[in-house]
């Protein structure tokens, strides 16, 4: 091609005048021949260049998967760009399926996937090699100075988490349950309103998401937000969730969906911020707590508090902001397949029925206490059972800051993403046998593998940054459940999609769950 061209060149440039092109005749400036030189001139460097370095790219790439499973090329530039737009659970399994580490590269980003418990382990326990990397498009919105606990590492993390622990103790979770207690109720009442007037079965895919995100905001920031306030973060955070997805057009340009997270974001902090505000006003006054951050503020004056005192509202309201973002989504994946599961499992909803009327001594509209979770073990297994047959977070994102050794024979190289896959941990068939059917009696038995094995159960992840809403997360979901299960009867009208999984950052039923709801007869 390139001596074609070379001759093809040269030969113009000795058309005879004598031919029978009339444009033949047209003398040629000297000028533009020596152009059209350099133009070729710069076509071949360019050319040399461009497969200098596809090649070198491709080069790098087997230099650094070396035996790992995987395809051997990586297409050019985007690599597995498009299967990443839009990701299904089909494809992980594929890619899981295919080792238990496998290699794959997103615009020249080298990511090794590990699928074994082992491996996911090793990288969530290894903080001085590889640290959570959230997506871009996620940095973006919680804001690069965001000091929020996921991008901290070392003794600064750990000094940190000590501060964020106080907020979920038990002291702390008893004033949360008798608010989540109360918007449960208003919640799962406005959804039997809604089903009298309107009786065909509807997608419980917001309504759920509105439920988690009310009793957040008022567990995190009890009335210091008025309702119109928390009405608008409710509505605008679905902008947040949607930017949330592995990839995203990383500009945020109007229109582009991390502009409208980032716009979301800045009216959620106009809210949180003013609530950090007067959550000091009030404990300064002298009362008592009544939600997250009046907990955090008391706590900070208590004689036997050692750390940090001097956290500005901003700070305040990163830290509310974050469990936002680490929880509206994986709460709300929970809680939907909880729904589903009972619906599509009625002996398990019976059982759970059962177990509430005997908590409840009959009297469906006691609120539920932490005393009242603990004598619920049938409840809360269940719980622990429908996030492992469906779990809301099937990975995390981390990067490797030097070279790794993850095993015997292959180093992760540093810069790369290492993704701890939790799916198969969960679905161990010697850990949990028959991991698809949805079984809580294998936690109630405490000799039993499920329970000898707590290493496999990573819903929450492990290490340094394990999940640190999990009693707030799991009590929650129960609550709801099992306040549900007393209050109203639900049909799960079954679609074609209702066993597909949908992933929006976390996994959903791909029709949304749709529920016919009728309110239940006390007992
Ligand atoms: C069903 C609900 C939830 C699930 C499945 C879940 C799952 C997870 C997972 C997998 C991680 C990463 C752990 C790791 O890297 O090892 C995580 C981290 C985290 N979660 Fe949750 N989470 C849930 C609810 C919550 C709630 C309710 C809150 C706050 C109130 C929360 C706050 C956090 C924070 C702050 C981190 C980062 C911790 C750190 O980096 O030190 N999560 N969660």
């Amino acid at each position: 091609m390139a001596s074609y061209i070379r001759q093809h060149s040269s030969e113009s440039a000795s058309v005879p005048s004598s031919t029978s092109d009339p444009l033949a005749n047209i003398p040629i400036p000297s000028f533009l021949t020596s152009v059209s030189d350099k133009s070729i001139t710069w076509f071949y460097t360019t050319a040399a260049l461009v497969v200098a370095l596809l090649v070198l790219e491709q080069s790098v790439y087997r230099y650094k998967k070396k035996h790992l499973p995987g395809s051997t090329w990586t297409i050019p530039i985007i690599g597995k760009f498009a299967d990443s737009m839009k990701p299904t659970m089909e494809g992980y399994m594929a890619q899981w399926n295919s080792g238990a580490l496998s290699a794959i590269s997103v615009f020249n980003i080298f990511i090794v996937m590990a699928s074994s418990n082992e491996y996911s382990r090793r990288i969530l326990n290894s903080p001085n090699h590889a640290e959570p990397c959230l997506v871009y498009s996620a940095k973006q919105i919680l804001m690069p100075d965001n000091w929020c606990v996921v991008f901290l590492t070392g003794k600064v993390h750990v000094e940190y988490r000590r501060v964020l622990n106080t907020l979920f103790t038990r002291k702390a979770l008893g004033i949360y349950i008798a608010i989540q207690d109360s918007i449960t109720r208003k919640h799962l009442n406005d959804w039997l309103t809604d089903a009298a007037k309107n009786p065909s079965p509807k997608s419980i895919m917001m309504t759920a998401r509105n439920l988690n995100m009310h009793t957040s905001l008022r567990v995190f920031c009890g009335n210091h937000i008025p309702e119109h306030g928390a009405v608008e973060i409710s509505e605008k955070y679905w902008d947040i969730t949607q930017a949330l997805e592995l990839v995203n057009f990383p500009f945020a340009i109007p229109g582009t969906k991390v502009y409208k997270a980032i716009q979301a974001r800045k009216a959620a902090f106009y809210w949180l911020e003013l609530a950090a505000h007067k959550a000091k006003e009030a404990i300064a006054s002298g009362a008592e707590p009544e939600c997250m951050l009046d907990e955090w503020v008391k706590e900070m004056e208590s004689p036997s508090y050692k750390g940090r005192k001097d956290f500005s509202d901003r700070e305040m309201a990163m830290v509310v902001f974050s469990f936002l973002f680490a929880s509206q989504d994986a709460m709300s994946s929970g809680l939907i397949y909880g729904f589903q599961h009972l619906a599509d499992h009625p002996e398990i909803l019976a059982k759970i029925r059962e177990e509430q009327y005997r908590v409840r001594a009959g009297d469906v509209d006691k609120p539920m206490t932490l005393e009242m979770i603990a004598e619920s073990p049938y409840l809360m297994a269940f719980v622990k059972e429908s996030m492992r047959v469906k779990p809301p977070v099937t990975m995390v994102p981390y990067k490797t800051t030097k070279p790794f050794p993850i095993s015997a024979d292959y180093t992760v190289p540093t810069g790369s993403m290492v993704i701890p896959s939790f799916y198969n941990s969960l679905h161990d068939a010697e850990v949990f046998p028959d991991p698809d059917s949805l079984i809580p009696e294998r936690w109630l038995d405490p000799e039993s593998s499920a329970n000898t094995n707590p290493r496999n159960y990573l819903v929450f992840g492990s290490g340094p940054h394990k999940c640190i809403g999990i009693e707030y997360a799991t009590m929650n979901m129960g609550l709801v459940l099992a306040t549900a299960s007393v209050m109203m009867d639900w049909e799960h009208v079954l679609t074609p999609e209702s066993d597909k999984v949908q992933i929006i950052a976390t996994l959903f039923p791909k029709d949304g769950c749709l529920l016919k709801l009728s309110p239940r007869p006390r007992p």
